[in-house]
């Protein structure tokens, strides 16, 4: 049961167990101030023992706030804890998740885990739980002291114990389902949110804005509608509560007051045993209460759980092997996880590749066609359905994944850049670079022009996701970054896609001096650039349908041929275009 791993997940249980003591401490007190009047009742209280009665009282009340105090401490510093040792472990969960998991969730439903529903699980943990093991051994207690107050009127208030079940079943068994579409629903709202935000341009040029508040707001209502019905539960419960708490009273009044008045009880007795009737009332009053929490909690119980048993990427220990080949590929398919009709599509089918050290490998091919999922199982964030991806002649397997990588620098299409400095940024391409190491990089990377440029220059803080800078800019901080790193393997994500003619040039002349020494592989749209590649692979639904220098290619008169002539006419009539526009 999860929430059985959550409480072995929890450092500092003696905090729990003290509190849950302190408050049964408490209990103890209520009993023994119902004990006093009982007594002070029946027996009458005269001369010196006022004196005395009142000191038992105070010492009693001063016990009774150390012990509330104490619990409250408890409570609170319980449930800090356990939030902060539930956070650690999802954040290096997540760190170190396998890629796939990031494919599959989205960034709304990890945000909604992390805070809602970890602060949901703590709360439960520090609050409920303790509040719901302490009623139940308060009213342990107290129903045999009842007992033996008086046996009769204990066993016939005891009716409403199986009433009390009943009702608490009834009521709190839609409240699992009904709280996790809320929080399903939770989940998309956050996404909607984080999209429309990242979107912003988008949206004001296309005039969404109207279409997304309709999107955002239906979303809304339908989690508002669950969150409704959970109302209307808890709503229920708090209704049944005054039943349940009210008819033992009831029954112990008539029948307390007709054996006092036959004098088959003392005043005393009916004194004491309707004070602590309300201790045995009360938990069976709240039951229904304590199990919609229970399943409440138990919603984000399940789904931070869910984020602990993430699949962890395999740390092999294998140590690098230099051998001339960096990268084999042997007959390699690959489909990812999401049945169609069909079944599972395969998305590369049947691939050969060997990459010696050194040389410089080009993967085209038509939007589709498998090459950014080809880079994925070069990274080992998939593995491949069939065959095998060896580095150094080591099955990728094998490897310390951490290892392996950092035989590998990547350009991706997209630059990710953090929240931090320009030299930040660049910086996280090799621990501890020196200022000076970061400059040279970006000089490399022909950044350093526009990074001087910049108000604080290497200090200009980077706007969130890099929002103040060109696609260029961004993707050329990301070389500088990948350069740093200076890594023996070399993957460039279409590297040029974003960069305009002069820089792409450059670029191009410091990766071509780069790959003297690197094994460089790069996924290209523009032919154009990969034309001193030493291999060039063509892939087409998955598959190589053809390989071979540049030359051998346009030789075959093949696809790649077809590509390369439709892409120098396009060339050729823009460049018409822009000189019959400049006459
Ligand atoms: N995470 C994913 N889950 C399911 N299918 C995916 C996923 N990523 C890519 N695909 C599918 O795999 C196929 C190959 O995609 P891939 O991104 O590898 O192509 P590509 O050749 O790099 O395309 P492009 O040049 O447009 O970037 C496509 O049909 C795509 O829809």
């Amino acid at each position: 049961m999860n929430l059985l791993r959550i409480w072995k997940l929890a450092e500092h249980k003696t905090l729990f167990v003290f509190q849950v003591l302190m408050n049964i401490g408490l209990a103890f007190i209520t009993i023994a101030v119902s004990d006093f009047t009982r007594k002070a009742v029946d027996q009458g209280i005269g001369g010196g023992q006022i004196s005395t009665t009142i000191l038992k009282f105070v010492l009693l009340t001063l016990i009774g706030t150390v012990l509330s105090y104490g619990s409250v401490i408890c409570q609170g510093r319980f449930s800090v804890l356990l939030i902060e040792r539930l956070r650690n472990m999802t954040t290096a969960k997540l760190v170190n998740a396998e890629y796939g998991f990031y494919e599959k969730e989205t960034t709304g439903s990890i945000s909604n885990r992390m805070l809602r529903d970890m602060t949901c699980v703590a709360d439960y943990m520090s609050g409920g739980m303790p509040e719901f093991l302490t009623n139940i051994i308060i009213f342990a207690c107290c129903f045999m002291y009842l007992l033996k107050v008086n046996l009769a009127m204990t066993l016939v208030s005891a009716i409403c114990i199986p009433m009390a079940v009943i009702l608490a079943k009834k009521v709190a068994s839609p409240t699992y389902d009904t709280i996790e579409k809320f929080e399903t629903k939770i989940d998309e709202v956050i996404e909607i949110a984080q999209d429309t935000i990242h979107n912003v341009r988008v949206e004001k040029v296309y005039g969404l804005q109207d279409l997304r508040k309709d999107y955002f707001d239906k979303n809304i209502d339908e989690a508002t509608a669950y969150y409704v019905k959970y109302e209307k539960l808890v709503a229920k419960a708090g209704g049944y509560k005054y039943i349940i708490k009210a008819m033992p009273m009831l029954i112990c009044i008539f029948i307390g007051f007709y054996n006092s008045y036959r004098g088959n009880i003392t005043s005393g007795e009916l004194i004491a045993f309707v004070l602590l009737l309300q201790n045995v009332s009360k938990p069976l009053s709240e039951l229904t209460r304590y199990v919609t929490e229970f399943k409440e909690a138990m919603v984000s119980v399940d789904r931070m759980m869910q984020i602990v048993d993430v699949k962890e990427e395999a740390f092999g220990e294998e140590e690098e092997k230099e051998k001339s080949l960096v990268f084999e590929l042997k007959d390699i398919s690959f489909s990812y996880d999401v049945a169609d009709e069909q079944g599972n599509k395969e998305i590369l089918s049947h691939i050969n590749m060997q990459i010696s050290q050194g040389k410089a490998i080009a993967l085209v091919g038509a939007s589709g066609s498998g090459k950014s999922t080809l880079f994925k199982l070069l990274m080992g964030f998939h593995k491949p359905t069939k065959g095998e991806v060896c580095l150094y002649g080591r099955s990728l397997n094998d490897w310390d994944i951490e290892k392996a990588r950092r035989q590998m620098a990547y350009v991706a299409q997209d630059t990710y850049l953090f929240e931090g400095t320009v030299a930040e940024n660049i910086g996280y391409g090799k621990e501890g670079a020196t200022l000076e190491e970061i400059i040279e990089a970006a000089k490399k990377a022909y950044a350093n022009e526009f990074i001087m440029a910049m108000p604080q220059g290497y200090q200009t803080v980077i706007s969130e996701r890099g929002s103040n800078l060109s696609g260029g800019q961004r993707q050329r901080l990301g070389i500088a970054r990948a350069l740093l790193k200076d890594a023996p393997i070399f993957l460039l994500d279409e590297m040029t896609s974003a960069l305009d003619v002069e820089s792409e040039k450059l670029i191009q002349k410091a990766i071509e001096e780069y790959s003297k020494s690197k094994t460089v592989i790069l996924i290209a749209h523009r032919l154009s650039t990969i034309r001193q590649a030493d291999e060039i692979y063509v892939l087409d639904q998955g598959q190589v349908i053809e390989k071979g220098s540049h030359e051998d290619l346009i030789a075959k008169s093949g696809m790649y041929s077809k590509l390369y002539s439709n892409q120098q006419n396009q060339i050729s009539y823009k460049e018409m275009a822009t000189s019959e526009d400049t006459l």
